[in-house]
This record gives structure tokens, C-alpha cells and sequence, in this order.
């Protein structure tokens, strides 16, 4: 489903402040895969989803989806397949549109050629049972401006506008991060039955150990540039926090102070 091959990003290239962000990446997910990546600050996380979201273009090597070149495509026609949360709720929505506006500008973006934003009878009443899924009443509020929602509604209805039209891949950037716990459990849980319900090819960042654990089926670990751990679907569920400090700490060679130096 999604084959990233050789990848190196550097920025700043062939200046003193030369950085090599990402260096001779190796990534293969299965349609379905839920991988969960964590990794030290500056490893190279939102890198690879900067790349595979066609933010960025790598220096060197190649992003297929579904055995299709990407990476020479802009963002906006890598769109079509590629739905992503980021950390911010505010980032994923419109704030002056209505909730409805938003999700008829996400449909529209889910096609090959973008359809009209219109809303017909058809397209509400099918808005409204996906808002209704949610569970948190979003499917009455359909006219209300996505900027009066709180943050935890908000990044509710950017999982929705990422998800609702079955993108291939499905990238998480830390999108619980910045919301107060219970509202995080929330999406937690929303993203947990979405991913499974609609089997989407996912690729989620977290700093949270545990909760890279316990969601998904693959893990992997990337530390300066590289993926330094991938831990395989039949190896997951034996994880645990201290096993996996213990294996940062033997790869990396250094003993660890605390294990803040991973969760970042
Ligand atoms: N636009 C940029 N210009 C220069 N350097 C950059 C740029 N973006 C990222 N970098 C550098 O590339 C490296 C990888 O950054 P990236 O943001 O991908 O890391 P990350 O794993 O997402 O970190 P964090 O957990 O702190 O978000 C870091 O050293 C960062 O400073």
C-alpha cells in the first residue's frame, strides 16, 4: 500500500547549517497496517509524514502508494488519497465555515478533480450520520461555524474530514497532544474504532509511549533520521514501556537519564 524506498531529506543543503532530517529511509506498510511511530525530538517524525503528505519532496528515493510514484506530486493532488490530522485542532478546519461547509470542502478534495462544495439533500443527510457516529452531538450542529467548537469537538470533526471518504492512507501527526486528557481519551478511542471499522492504512506519531502500545499493529522507532526499531505485528502485543526504553537505550548505546529523551 504505501512503499517508501531510500528516502533522505536534508534541509539547508550544502550550507553550515546542513541537516540531514531523514537518511536512507526504508518503509513498507500492508493495506491496513496501523503502525505507531515515537522517536526522540528532531528524528525525523513529522519528516516522514511531511513527505509522504507531499509537504516536502525527498532529496533522494521514492514514496509509492499503492504502487504509484508520488513523490514528484504536490500535496494537492496527493490529497485524493492521503487524509491527515495534525496536532493543532485548529490546523485541520476552516474556522468562519460552518460544519457542514467543511466537510462538503473535504469531499470535494477526496476527488480526482474536486466536485462541487454544494450541499444537496443527499450529501447532508449522509454529513449528518457521519457526524452522528462521533457521538457527541455534532450531527444538530450542522450550520454552527467549526470556529466555536471546542478543541476536542474541532479535532473530532478533522478525524471525520480525514477519514469519511476512505483515504488510502491515513497519517496522525501527535493529534491528541494538545488536548486535556479525557478530550485526548476521546479521540483516542474515536481513532481506534474508525481505523478499525474502515480497515485504513494508518501511520500515527505519538510521543506517548503507551498509547503507541496499545493502538495499532506495528510499531517503529525512529531516532536521528533513521528507523531505528520495527516491531512486527506478531511481536507487538508482548510490549511494554520499560522493554522498549531498555531496546531504545541498547541501540542507541547510552544509557538513558530519564525516558523524557524519547517521549520528547
Ligand atoms: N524547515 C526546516 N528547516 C531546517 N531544519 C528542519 C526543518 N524542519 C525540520 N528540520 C530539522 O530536521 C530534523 C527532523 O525534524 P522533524 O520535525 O521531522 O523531527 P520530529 O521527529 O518530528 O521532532 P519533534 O518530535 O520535535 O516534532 C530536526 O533536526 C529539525 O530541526
Amino acid at each position: 500500500m504505501l512503499r517508501i524506498e531510500n528516502v533522505t531529506k536534508l534541509f539547508n543543503p550544502g550550507t553550515p547549517d546542513e541537516k540531514v532530517a531523514l537518511s536512507r529511509i526504508n518503509l513498507h506498510l500492508n493495506e491496513g497496517d496501523f503502525v505507531t511511530v515515537i522517536g526522540s525530538n528532531g528524528a525525523g517524525k513529522s519528516t516522514l509524514m511531511n513527505l509522504i503528505s507531499g509537504v516536502m519532496t525527498p532529496d533522494l528515493g521514492s514514496v509509492q502508494i499503492e504502487g504509484k510514484a508520488v513523490e514528484g506530486l504536490p500535496e494537492h493532488r496527493r490529497s485524493q488519497w492521503i487524509g491527515r490530522v495534525f496536532q493543532d485542532p485548529m490546523a485541520g478546519t476552516a474556522p468562519t465555515m460552518t460544519i457542514e461547509e467543511n466537510l462538503a470542502l473535504a469531499y470535494s478534495r477526496s476527488k480526482p478533480r474536486g466536485l462541487s462544495i454544494g450541499v444537496t439533500g443527499s450529501k447532508r443527510k449522509f454529513f449528518r450520520e457521519q457526524l452522528w457516529r462521533l457521538g457527541i452531538g455534532l450531527d444538530k450542529r450542522l450550520n454552527a461555524k467549526v470556529g466555536l467548537l471546542s478543541g476536542g469537538e474541532r479535532q473530532a470533526l478533522s478525524l471525520l474530514m480525514a477519514t469519511f471518504t476512505r483515504p488510502r492512507i491515513l497519517l496522525l501527526d501527535e493529534h491528541t497532544a494538545a488536548l486535556d486528557p479525557s478530550r485526548a481519551e476521546l479521540i483516542t478511542t474515536l481513532t481506534e474504532s474508525i481505523v478499525s471499522e474502515m480497515k485504513l492504512t494508518t501511520l500515527m506519531v505519538t510521543h506517548n509511549m503507551e498509547q503507541a502500545i496499545r493502538l495499532g499493529n506495528r510499531l517503529i522507532m525512529m531516532d536521528k533520521g533513521s528507523i531505528i526499531l520495527d516491531v512486527p505485528p506478531e511481536k507487538k502485543s508482548g510490549l511494554t514501556v520499560e522493554g522498549l526504553l531498555k531496546e531504545f537505550e541498547r541501540i542507541r548505546g547510552e544509557k538513558l537519564a530519564d525516558d523524557r529523551v524519547v517521549l520528547g
